[in-house]
């Protein structure tokens, strides 16, 4: 509290004004009592001199008729003035009168530095009718003690009323700020302490200061005071409307069915809701797995990696699916959509893509797979042929031979038997072909009676051309088309081979189909192998 009042405006301004006000004071003071003391001294000297000239005529006549009575009348006279000590006349060398004053005792002080040293006056008295004829002396000798007290007394006095003047000055001022500065200041200063803006309340101007510039203090603090509350309450207003907002998104968060995760820029986990819970089989509870997602995508890393380098450095949204194993039997496609947020934090929707996904293998399957026997389309052993030729330019790959079949003397069966009694030929072919190869192996039927067959992983010419023997065996037996109806096929296959390098896809079908073309030349029911030019650059 004390610590409170000394640091308060109206304790330092009137600190201020009296401490300035006695200094000043205090130096006028000093400096009149000099000027004053000096003066007094100056005068009481020339007093001295007055009373002398008064009684100088009669000193003259007592020296120049040798009176020792009116001398002494004289000496008196002057020895009557409290500031001479002793006084005599002197004739020729001889006292004619003389008074000595009992002296009391000299205190010195520091006020004595400021005492006139005059000692004594001595005043040649002239004859009373020949003023060039002296005819005595006149001594004085002066009470420098007397002189100087009766000077300060005087001097003491008039700083006594400088120094009350000061006083009174000073308490005016003090009074003055206080009533105009200090109080109306220290009155808006408490208003301000216990002023509720969020209630409507202002400052009040104080009385007599609505046009100055105190009152200009109020207006400006009043409009600041105003602007803050629109603020606040703007703010708050805002504050409101995104807890709403929070809500609505927890809302969703909580309850989605597609699931919603934040993740950082390493593909951990740092939040998600229940639906991604749910699609990554993920135990419900407080702790969050972070490294789930990148666990279940396991061998798919690099490519969520590599979306989340994208995302962050190209500013895009992004979508990939992504192929999860959730234990034996349990498999899923998810469809993740990541983008940045900010902080190198990424936010992403998961979405169960599986059904959509099963429908467009389905579809794909449709487009490759040949409707009679089920077996590769051209459009299927083009792609097969494409992803070999890509993987064995990669050097990935492995060597395979391949077999161009055609069927021997098929179009009369259509023609003898109708073209279902064809079909039941083709789908007769068909079985024994998948019969005949391992499941490993690739079997396309490219429309007509013509089938591809891929031997993967094959590098022995023998093995190839066993399966073919075996299938030109099997191929000729009878087929029954109906209970009494049988018919008989030959087969003709032509054999092209690639080791594990890059291969033209054409250039290898071209390769066989000439060959199995040599077959149909000479006699059918047989298999050819295309001649292999490992140094053939055109391969
Ligand atoms: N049944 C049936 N016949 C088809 C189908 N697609 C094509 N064909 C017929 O298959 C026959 C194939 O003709 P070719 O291979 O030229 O006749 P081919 O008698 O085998 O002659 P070579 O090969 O020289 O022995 C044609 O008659 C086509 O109409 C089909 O899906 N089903």
């Amino acid at each position: 509290m004390r610590e409170l009042i000394r640091n308060s405006i109206v304790f330092r301004s009137a600190s201020a004004v009296l401490g300035v006000s006695f200094f000043i004071g205090i130096l006028f003071s000093v400096a009149s009592y000099i000027y004053f003391v000096d003066e007094e001294q100056d005068q009481t000297v020339n007093t001295v001199y007055d009373l002398l000239a008064s009684l100088e005529n009669t000193a003259s006549i007592a020296c120049y008729i040798n009176d020792q009575n009116l001398a002494n009348e004289v000496v008196n006279g002057l020895g009557r003035n409290a500031d001479i000590s002793q006084v005599s006349i002197n004739v020729k060398g001889t006292i004619l009168a003389e008074l000595v004053k009992p002296t009391p005792p000299h205190h010195p002080s520091i006020a004595t530095l400021f005492r006139k040293n005059i000692n004594h006056i001595d005043r040649d008295i002239s004859s009373p009718f020949n003023s060039s004829e002296k005819v005595c002396t006149v001594h004085m000798q002066i009470n420098q003690d007397a002189v100087f007290e009766h000077s300060t007394s005087k001097a003491r006095f008039v700083v006594a009323l400088l120094l009350f003047q000061t006083v009174l000055i000073a308490l005016a001022l003090v009074y003055i700020m206080y009533r105009m500065v200090t109080n109306p200041i220290k009155s808006i200063s408490d208003r301000l302490h216990t002023l509720l803006p969020q209630n409507g309340e202002l400052l009040q101007h104080p009385h007599r200061h609505t046009g100055d510039e105190l009152g200009q203090l109020v207006n400006d603090v009043n409009n600041i005071i105003s602007d803050l509350v629109s603020s606040l309450d703007e703010e708050r207003h805002l504050r409101v409307q995104h807890a709403l907002g929070e809500k609505k998104f927890q809302a969703i968060f909580d309850n989605a069915e597609t699931g919603i995760f934040q993740m950082n820029e390493h593909g951990e986990l740092i939040s998600y809701n229940q639906a991604l819970a749910r699609m990554l089989d993920l135990p419900t509870g407080q702790t969050i797995a972070s490294h789930a997602l990148l666990e279940r995508i396991s061998g798919q890393e690099l490519r969520l990696h590599l979306m989340i380098h994208s995302a962050i450095s190209e500013a895009q949204i992004l979508s990939e699916d992504f192929y999860i194993e959730l234990g034996q039997n349990k498999k899923k496609w998810l469809n993740i959509v990541l983008h940045a947020a900010e902080n190198g934090v990424l936010q992403g929707l998961i979405n169960d893509v599986t059904e959509r996904k099963q429908q467009e293998e389905k579809a794909h399957q449709l487009a490759v797979t040949d409707h009679l026997t089920g077996l590769n389309n051209r459009l299927g052993l083009d792609r097969e042929m494409a992803r070999l030729a890509k993987e064995n330019a990669n050097g990935t790959g492995c060597p395979f031979f391949l077999l161009l079949i055609d069927l021997d003397k098929f179009k009369t069966v259509n023609d003898t038997y109708g073209h279902s009694a064809g079909d039941i030929v083709l789908v007769h072919f068909a079985k024994i072909l998948l019969r005949t190869l391992r499941k490993t192996d690739f079997i396309a039927r490219l429309g007509g009676d013509e089938f591809v067959l891929l031997l993967r992983g094959l590098d022995d010419l023998s093995k190839a051309e066993e399966i073919a023997r075996k299938i030109i065996s099997q191929a000729s037996r009878r087929i029954d088309i109906s209970p009494d109806t049988q018919v008989q096929i030959g087969t003709s296959i032509g054999i092209s081979y690639t080791p594990a390098t890059a291969f033209s896809p054409e250039d290898l079908l071209a390769q066989a189909d000439a060959a199995m073309y040599e077959v149909k030349q000479h006699g059918r029911n047989a298999y050819q192998v295309a001649p292999y030019f490992p140094d053939d650059p055109a391969r």
